[in-house]
């Protein structure tokens, strides 16, 4: 049935919201939460409604919206919410199963690969490269969740275990266990459940598209009894496939009764950004209700700082979103650097010459520190680095943390321009830091690791950081998800490392496919977060694509450089 966002539905029924961008959706699930708090006799101070988006930004946007109605509401991650009210008071529950101490385990951290770890497993080195543990994942099969690795038909569940238990051990539970944990939680006991249905009558999950198996898994058995489920989507913004979900997920989701609504239209863009959006998707004829009119999008084409600085001079300087595919693409547009064919390295990788973990963790911590104190994450910076200096003074490491940043911001032009060894030395000059020495080569020949020191800048590293919470202006297109601004650039590049190839990287605009391609949907959310204005930044423009688009977009070639 066609509803609008402002349409108030029974809020005793489950539900499935299907939208396109801009259609106003979390317009709709504000609208609808304050409907069930105006209308609910279910509700009371210990009985809330669960809100659960898929984003950091997403639940800052919930947040903003409802305003001052917060007491009746939870409003989280579904990571946040399975560790607050499953994960976290019911651990001793599996704790046999899988030999943790509740006791010891903290809040959860990404997976970051254990080369000392992989090696006391029995994985068979010849077939599960260090490469494929990045792709480790938990699936249900039957009665039981697995570990498995993505594109991998063996299973190697029990030596998989047997690498996740050494984290466990050390009280470090990743993510992705949290669902797994969670899952298995609810099965064994079903009391568990039984409370959780108590606590939250209603439960509405936003951006369900990105939903993955365990979790859908997880909000059946919700479901039920009692507790009334919304969930609320849109198939082509699915941009979330490395971390499990699928747009099928969406789309094959049923429950008994489930009431199924479409939202149309697009309120965000203008007509002729929409045209563009049009182009990129032919499953959906979203129009401009108010029939918003500006100017053409343009593709600006060449390098990516001129095209910002052509963005500044068009529209006010700092008055443009930059949306990247990758972090150092993103990181580099911070910076007013242009890089070509960003890899994807996390920056912990890029230290695997030094197996000095107590060094490089003091030296990664300490320039991730200082990225985010630039970027006025104190907070985060902060608990990056006072660890290190916990016993040096009476605020737990916080004081010298907070001396070492304000030092490293004033001195921060020199800083960024050093090489990782002035770096290192730099660091082990501080009185109130122990770092040991790296051992250099004799005879002119350097070691490994003094190669890597020598050769490696302290700016290399600063742009494969991720900010933990991204707000600034120059964002990933993931981190931008559920969010809106009047101009956005979209800088397009080569990816994973391969230099930019026009039919490849542009052929989100070119020949679009959205249902196959994953890389187009991250694209087109980038696109549909535009209100006013709509810029594409290209490394380069054949003349046949310049025709191809000339309909939708003014093109303009950056003086070289
Ligand atoms: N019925 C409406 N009347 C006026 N403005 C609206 C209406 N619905 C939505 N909007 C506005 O349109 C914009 C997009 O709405 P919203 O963020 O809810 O969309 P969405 O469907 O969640 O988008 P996306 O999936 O792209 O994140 C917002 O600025 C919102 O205020």
């Amino acid at each position: 049935m066609r509803i609008t966002a402002n349409t108030n539905i029974d809020i005793e029924q489950h539900f499935k919201v299907i939208a396109g961008p801009g259609a106003g959706k979390t317009r709709f699930l504000v609208n609808h939460v304050k409907n069930v708090l105006s209308n609910s006799c279910r509700l009371s101070r210990n009985r809330k409604i669960a809100c659960i988006t898929y984003t950091n930004v997403g639940v800052d946007t919930l947040i903003r919206r409802v305003e001052d109605e917060k007491d009746h509401l939870e409003i989280s991650t579904i990571h946040s919410f399975l560790f607050t009210h499953v994960v976290k008071p019911y651990l001793f529950l599996i704790k046999e199963k899988f030999n943790l101490d509740p006791a010891k385990i903290e809040n959860p951290f990404e997976h970051i690969f254990s080369k000392g770890y992989y090696s006391q497993t029995d994985l068979p080195r010849r077939y599960v490269s260090e490469n494929d543990m990045k792709r480790v994942y938990w699936e249900i099969s039957g009665n039981e969740c697995n570990l498995r690795i993505k594109n991998k038909n063996n299973i190697y569940h029990k030596s998989l275990i047997k690498y996740k238990m050494f984290f466990w051990e050390k009280g470090i539970m990743h993510y992705d266990d949290i669902l797994a944990f969670a899952w298995e939680i609810i099965n064994k006991d079903s009391n568990v459940l039984r409370v959780l249905r108590a606590k939250f009558p209603y439960f509405f999950i936003d951006e369900f598209q990105d939903t993955s198996p365990i979790q859908t898994q997880i909000v059946k058995e919700i479901a039920a009894k009692e507790t009334i489920i919304g969930v609320i989507g849109d198939t082509a913004q699915s941009i979330y496939s490395f971390q499990g979900a699928s747009m099928q997920q969406f789309i094959d989701f049923t429950l008994p009764s489930l009431s199924i609504y479409q939202i149309e239209d697009n309120w965000r863009s203008t007509n002729q950004i929409l045209k563009v959006l049009k182009s990129i998707r032919t499953d959906l004829e979203q129009e401009s209700p108010e029939n918003k009119n500006g100017n053409t999008p343009k593709i600006l084409v060449g390098n990516s700082i001129q095209a910002l600085e052509y963005c500044d001079n068009l529209l006010g300087k700092d008055n443009v979103v930059t949306l990247s595919y990758m972090v150092p693409t993103a990181n580099a547009m911070r910076k007013r650097i242009d890089i070509d064919n960003p890899a994807n390295i996390l920056v912990e990788e890029h230290f695997s010459a030094d197996s000095n973990s107590k060094r490089k963790r003091l030296i990664i911590s300490s320039i991730k520190a200082i990225e985010f104190a630039r970027q006025q994450l104190f907070s985060d910076a902060i608990k990056e680095l006072s660890y290190y200096f916990r016993k040096q003074d009476d605020f737990k490491g916080q004081k010298i943390s907070l001396t070492f940043l304000k030092a490293s911001l004033n001195k921060y032009s020199i800083i960024t321009n050093m090489t990782l060894w002035d770096y290192y030395q730099s660091l082990s000059l501080k009185p109130f830091i122990s770092i040991s020495k790296i051992r250099e080569g004799k005879n002119g020949n350097m070691t490994a690791i003094e190669s890597f020191y020598k050769k490696t800048t302290y700016k290399d590293i600063a742009l494969s950081i991720r900010l933990l919470k991204d707000e600034s202006i120059h964002r990933t297109i993931h981190k931008a998800k559920g969010d809106e601004f009047d101009n956005v650039l979209v800088v397009v590049k080569g990816r994973f490392g391969r230099q930019y190839v026009e039919t490849r990287d542009l052929a989100f605009l070119l020949t679009p496919d959205l249902i196959a391609n994953e890389d187009h949907r991250v694209n087109y959310v980038a696109c549909s977060r535009a209100r006013e204005n709509l810029l594409i930044n290209v490394p380069e423009l054949s003349n046949n694509s310049k025709q191809i688009l000339a309909d939708k977009f003014e093109i303009i070639d950056m003086p070289s450089p």
